[in-house]
C-alpha cells in the first residue's frame, strides 16, 4: 500500500471522534427513501447511514440513481417518502450551523458564471467561519487556476477544480462528491485524491464519493457501496471484499455445495447453456476453499459488473 492509501481500519484510527467513548450519531442517515419519476422508481426504499470519519465510494451504472440519492440526502430533491438527516438535522429544515458543516461538489457545476474565481471564493468566504485561506491559496496555486477570468470562460476541468476548492475550503465535516474527478486530467485526479486522503486523516471527515473511475477507488481503497435497481446492493470495505469474495462458474448444482461451505451468494447470473456465474462471499477470517474448487479472485471491476447488474 502507498502512504496515501487508506484502509478501513486506518480510517477508524484516523477518526478523532471514533476514539471517544460517547455513543456516536451518524453523519447522515436516510430511511425508507422512495423517489419515483413517473413510473420509474429511482430510489426504492433506501436505508443508508455513514458514521463520522467513514469514507465510501458510491458505484452504480449510468442512471442507477446515484445523483438522485446524493441530492436527496442533502435535501436538494424531494422524495415522495422517507426521511434524511445530516448531523441529526432534518434536511428539509437545515439550520445554518449544520449547513456550514457540509461540502458538496455537484456533478453539474453550479458556480456563478459571471464571477471571477477570486470573486466567487471571496463571496463564499463570508458565509463560513472556518474558511481556510491557506488551503485555498495552496490549491489555487498548485492547480494553476486563473484568478481574474470569469468562471464561464474556464475549462470544464478548471471549473471542477474550483468547485472542489470551494467545497474543501470551509473544512466540512461531511463531504459529498458527485463524480468530482470526471473532468480532471490524471495529475489533477491524483492531486485531488491526495488532498482528500489528507483531509480525512487530519480531520476525520465523512466522505461520500460517486465515481466511474474504479482505479481511483482502488488507489484510495476505502469502503464501497453498490447501487442497483433503486437499492444499495452492498456496502463493505474494499480490502475485505477483495479478500473474501470469489467468482465461480458452472451448473447451479455444481455450485450449490459452495454455499454449504460457508459462502453467501451475493449475485448469480445466467450465462446460457445452463451455466451460471456466482459471486460468493465468505465470512471475514474464514479460510477460503483452494483454487482447485474453480474459484477466481475478483477485481473491483468484477464486483461492479456483478453487483450493479
Ligand atoms: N428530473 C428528472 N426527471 C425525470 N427523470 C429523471 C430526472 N433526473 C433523473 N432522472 C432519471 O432518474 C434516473 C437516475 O438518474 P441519476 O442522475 O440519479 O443517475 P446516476 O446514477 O447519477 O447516473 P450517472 O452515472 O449517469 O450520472 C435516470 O434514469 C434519469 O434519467
Amino acid at each position: 500500500m502507498s502512504t496515501h492509501t487508506l484502509s478501513s481500519a486506518g480510517l477508524q484510527l484516523a477518526t478523532p471522534l471514533a476514539s471517544q467513548s460517547v455513543a456516536l450519531s451518524p453523519a447522515f442517515q436516510v430511511q425508507g427513501l422512495h423517489l419515483n419519476y413517473g413510473r420509474q422508481a429511482v430510489l426504492d426504499g433506501i436505508d443508508w447511514q455513514l458514521m463520522p470519519g467513514q469514507v465510501v465510494g458510491l458505484l452504480g451504472r449510468n442512471g442507477a440513481g446515484k445523483t438522485t440519492l446524493l441530492e436527496s440526502l442533502l435535501g436538494l430533491r424531494d422524495p415522495q417518502r422517507g426521511t434524511a438527516q445530516v448531523f441529526g438535522c432534518d434536511v428539509r429544515a437545515l439550520d445554518d450551523a449544520t449547513r456550514a458543516r457540509i461540502g458538496y461538489v455537484p456533478q453539474q457545476s453550479d458556480l456563478f458564471e459571471q464571477f471571477t474565481t477570486t470573486q466567487l471564493l471571496a463571496y463564499f468566504r463570508t458565509f463560513y467561519p472556518r474558511w481556510n485561506d491557506a488551503l485555498v491559496e495552496g490549491l489555487m496555486s498548485r492547480w494553476e487556476l486563473p484568478r481574474d477570468k470569469p468562471i464561464a470562460k474556464l475549462s470544464g476541468g478548471q471549473q471542477q477544480r474550483l468547485s472542489i476548492v470551494r467545497a474543501l475550503a470551509h473544512g466540512p465535516d461531511l463531504l459529498v462528491l458527485d463524480e468530482p474527478v470526471a473532468a480532471l486530467d490524471p495529475l489533477g485526479r491524483r492531486d485531488f485524491l491526495r488532498e482528500l486522503v489528507e483531509l480525512v486523516l487530519d480531520r476525520g471527515t465523512t466522505v461520500v464519493f460517486s465515481t466511474h473511475i474504479l482505479s481511483d477507488l482502488e488507489r484510495v481503497a476505502f469502503n464501497v457501496a453498490f447501487m442497483a435497481r433503486g437499492q444499495l446492493a452492498l456496502q463493505a470495505p474494499l480490502d475485505g471484499l477483495m479478500d473474501q469474495c470469489r467468482l465461480a462458474q458452472g451448473q447451479p448444482m455444481e455450485l450449490a455445495p459452495l454455499e454449504q461451505r460457508g459462502a453467501t451468494v451475493l449475485s448469480r447470473r445466467a450465462l446460457g447453456d445452463g451455466q451460471e456465474r456466482w459471486l460468493l462471499q465468505w465470512p471475514e477470517g474464514q479460510v477460503l476453499p483452494d483454487a482447485a474448487a474453480g474459484l477466481q479472485r475478483v477485481q473491483l471491476e468484477d464486483l461492479f459488473e456483478e453487483l450493479t447488474a
